[in-house]
């Protein structure tokens, strides 16, 4: 006998559902070996089938479980800002809200950087168990930062030479930097990542555009010079997002209830469907979770490749270097904290980053590991509004640092002003919710970022804004 859709429906009473051409793929195959099958024995199969975690059902909770608020509800005593802080706590606290109804996720906490950005704020701290929500993560994959500490006290030559050396911008090196022959076997190991070798070698010794930035500041303890980056893992990151997205997808399909089919946002850029998961406990979870890994690792050596350079064109010693990620996911026991702009506190982070804005310091941080953070701290100060918005409200170019654009050109939306009062967020960080103590500070003296390009895209003209390459009131 051949199994059919009519038999499933007319007969066992199943409504047509996606798990059914495998179920009867599935079916017909055992007939073919054992002969007519009773129809108790077609319905144990189909109920291990939808047992299984590519069909297994799960209902989003009625009300949202309870997460952690680490955020003044008006963090500015800039009148103009307030109305930008206190629209920002209100969307920060709607798209968790969300979150909080996932079957998935055990614990939420928001920082006192958080500001809207989609399915998850900026800022965002969310605990799931047996799942990778790569939205969570989001496409700028392990997004992080690096400090390394040079013996010398010529902030000036360090910049120079980052210049030459540094490579922001879409395009590519013009001189191709070779990766680590270990980071290249890893690479190789993975199937999604060795999809992706010519990304990896492409971007390798580059720092992208946006918000992406080489910073160059004295130690307040040692007077030492140090140069801090800021970028994530460029286009092999944001394509293994890509296919992570499609995975968590196809799962979703089977096993998430209709909201999630649903494609009515929830909220402001908040759609159900993007909070897929991939199940770690599957093949898919488990090379997935494996290639996040690896990305993590092209990241370190893409940073520290830039800061060798530097090193070598000066031919100087380096005192110190260590780093942290912001936007990645961490195991810790049997629970994944997906951090979206949040710096890790907890035990092998003795030692974190946390920048303001370029003409403020950055801060070197330990974290409590306190529980109303989940174990995280603020990973910046945060937006205060949109960069279109921003860019309305007549940015100022700061006094006595060395502003510099890879594209010759400055990108306004970038300037301080356009985050949150630097020591406003720092006291609710120390002071308020007691989420690290400040160990240092590096005191700026001057900061490379892309710019804006020179051709806008948008437009599909040249841009007018005149060429800023250098700004020193000094
Ligand atoms: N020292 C500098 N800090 C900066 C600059 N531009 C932004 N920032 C801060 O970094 C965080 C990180 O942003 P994200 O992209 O990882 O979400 C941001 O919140 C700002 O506080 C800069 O040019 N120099
Ligand atoms: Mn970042």
């Amino acid at each position: 006998m051949f199994y059919t859709k009519s038999y499933l429906i007319r007969q066992l009473g199943y409504t047509y559902d996606r798990w059914m051409p495998i179920a009867l793929e599935q079916i017909n195959a055992i007939a073919a070996e054992e002969g007519e099958l009773s129809d108790e024995r077609v319905r144990n199969i189909i109920t291990q089938l939808l047992d299984s975690p590519k069909f297994r059902k799960s209902a989003w909770r009625d009300a949202p479980s309870p997460f952690y608020i680490n955020l003044e509800r008006q963090a500015s005593t800039d009148d103009a800002d307030s109305h930008y802080l206190a629209d920002n706590y209100q969307q920060v606290v709607t798209v968790m809200s969300h979150l909080m109804r996932l079957p998935t996720v055990e614990a939420g906490a928001v920082m006192p950087d958080a500001c809207p950005a989609g399915t998850i704020c900026v800022g965002g701290v969310v605990a799931a168990r047996n799942a990778i929500h790569p939205a969570f993560h989001s496409a700028d994959v392990c997004c992080s930062m690096s400090l390394t500490e040079f013996d010398t006290e010529d902030a000036a030559a360090v910049l120079d030479a980052a210049m030459k050396v540094t490579h922001f911008g879409p395009t590519a090196r013009p001189e191709p930097q070779p990766m680590p022959d270990e980071l290249v076997a890893r690479l190789e190991s993975n199937p999604l990542t060795r999809s992706l070798m010519g990304n990896a070698v492409r971007d390798f010794a580059t720092q992208g555009d946006g918000n992406h930035f080489l910073f160059v500041g004295t130690s307040r303890k040692t007077g030492k010079v140090c140069v801090v980056t800021h970028h994530g893992s460029r286009s092999l990151g944001a394509k293994l997002y890509k296919q992570g997205m499609a995975t968590a997808r196809s799962f979703a399909t089977h096993i998430a209830p209709d909201d999630v089919r649903d494609r009515r946002p929830l909220a402001r850029g908040v759609n159900a469907g993007d909070m897929a998961w991939i199940p770690f406990d599957t093949p898919e979870g488990q090379q997935y979770w494996d290639a996040l890994q690896i990305v993590r690792q092209w990241t370190y050596e893409n940073h520290k490749r830039i800061h060798d350079l530097i090193q070598q064109a000066l031919g100087l010693e380096v005192l110190d270097h260590f780093w942290n990620e912001h936007n990645f996911v961490f195991k810790r026991g049997d629970l994944f904290y997906h951090a979206k702009g949040a710096t890790p506190g907890f035990e092998g982070y003795e030692r974190t980053l946390v920048p303001m804005n370029m003409a403020e310091p950055v801060l070197v941080t330990r974290g409590t590991g306190a529980e109303n953070g989940l174990g995280f701290l603020p990973h910046g100060a945060g937006r205060n509004m949109s960069r279109s918005e921003f860019q309305r409200r007549y940015p100022q170019l700061p006094q006595h640092v060395d502003v510099r654009s890879f594209s010759g050109t400055l990108d306004t939306s970038e300037l301080p002003q356009a985050y949150k009062n630097a020591a406003e967020v720092k006291r609710q960080m120390v002071e308020t919710y007691k989420l690290a103590e400040v160990i240092d500070e590096i005191l700026p003296y001057g900061s490379i970022m892309a710019g804006e390009p020179e051709f806008d895209f948008r437009s599909r003209r040249k841009r007018r804004t005149p060429a800023t390459r250098h700004i020193d009131s000094e």
